[in-house]
């Protein structure tokens, strides 16, 4: 689904390269954290597959084509395949919420009736129902990024980029970020996530990709956020699916957390799985 062959990036002339002969392959459907320290290259990465960037060398596989060769005028059509949630949520504040998720299948060409049934079935697998009407500044930051998470997978991308999406969050929002993301993982989404976080990476256990100074220095099935970190007790509490059934964090990272944030809309219940937002009826994926 995303190759990089061999991919160097160098911003400005005679600084170091921001990726350095990098080269990875990810498939259809994968669920991969990109992980290592600041400035190590992580969003550099997305920036290549959007084609934001463009390599100094190497190239750049995204469904099959070659970016290098692809024309200005299909640039777009590349980024209709591809959803993007960003740390700080990037909404458009002078819109409500509806309006928002609207906006992305408005400037696809979608019809009207189309959005107006679209958009409340996405804002209902994000768990936003009945707060279509707010705009960004009445929301939670959880709220925000569920809005955002809405707007990028609203086109049913086949790939999900996430830069860092819990990054101005609380550990309780975070989990609701992160089984959000491995939910659409699981309608066949492949997801690629940059991130610091180090107890979600250890207990999704999903593959890991660790930059550093733009060279891969570890690609691990089933990872965890540092080479050698011990396994905790709170992998035990990892459903098949990746799903995260309760805690985030551990003494592996950061993160203390029981269940799902009060304002994220769900009743703290410890010892019990976050309850999943209600299922979409019409499409029934979730
Ligand atoms: N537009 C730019 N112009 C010049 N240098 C840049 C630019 N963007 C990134 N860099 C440099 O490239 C290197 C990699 O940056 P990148 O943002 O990809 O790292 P990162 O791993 O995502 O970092 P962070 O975890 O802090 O977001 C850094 O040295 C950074 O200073």
């Amino acid at each position: 689904m995303i190759r990089f062959e061999n991919v160097s990036k160098v911003y400005a002339r005679g600084a170091r390269p921001a990726l350095d002969d990098m080269s990875a392959e990810i498939e259809r459907g994968e669920f991969v954290f990109l992980v290592g320290a600041s400035g190590s290259g992580k969003s550099t990465c997305l920036r290549l597959v959007l084609r934001e960037e463009r390599p100094t060398r190497g190239k750049v596989f995204v469904a099959g084509r070659d970016l290098s060769t692809l024309s200005s005028w299909k640039v777009p059509s590349l980024r209709r395949q591809i959803g993007v949630v960003f740390q700080d949520f990037r909404l458009l504040q002078n819109k409500t919420v509806f309006e928002n998720v609207a906006f992305a299948l408005q400037v696809t060409g979608k019809p009207r009736h189309t959005i107006a049934v679209t958009v409340p079935e996405v804002l209902e697998m994000v768990g936003l129902q009945g707060k279509e009407k707010r705009r960004p500044h009445e929301l939670s930051g959880g709220e925000q990024q569920r809005v955002a998470i809405a707007r990028a997978f609203v086109n049913r991308p086949s790939i999900l980029l996430a830069d860092e999406p819990t990054g101005n969050l609380d550990p309780n929002t975070s989990l609701g970020i992160m089984n959000l993301l491995s939910r659409i993982n699981g309608t066949g989404t492949t997801v690629v996530m940059a991130t610091h976080d180090s107890g979600f990476v250890n207990q999704m256990r999903q593959r890991v990709i660790e930059l550093a100074s733009g060279v891969v220095v570890r690609d691990q099935k089933d990872g965890v956020y540092g080479a050698g970190v011990p396994l905790s007790d709170d992998d035990a509490l990892r459903e098949p699916s990746g799903h995260l059934a309760g805690r985030a964090g551990s003494h592996l990272g950061p993160r203390t957390t029981t269940l799902v944030a009060p304002g994220e809309g769900v009743t703290e219940r410890p010892g019990e799985p976050e309850p999943e937002p209600a299922q979409s009826s019409a499409r029934g994926e979730w």
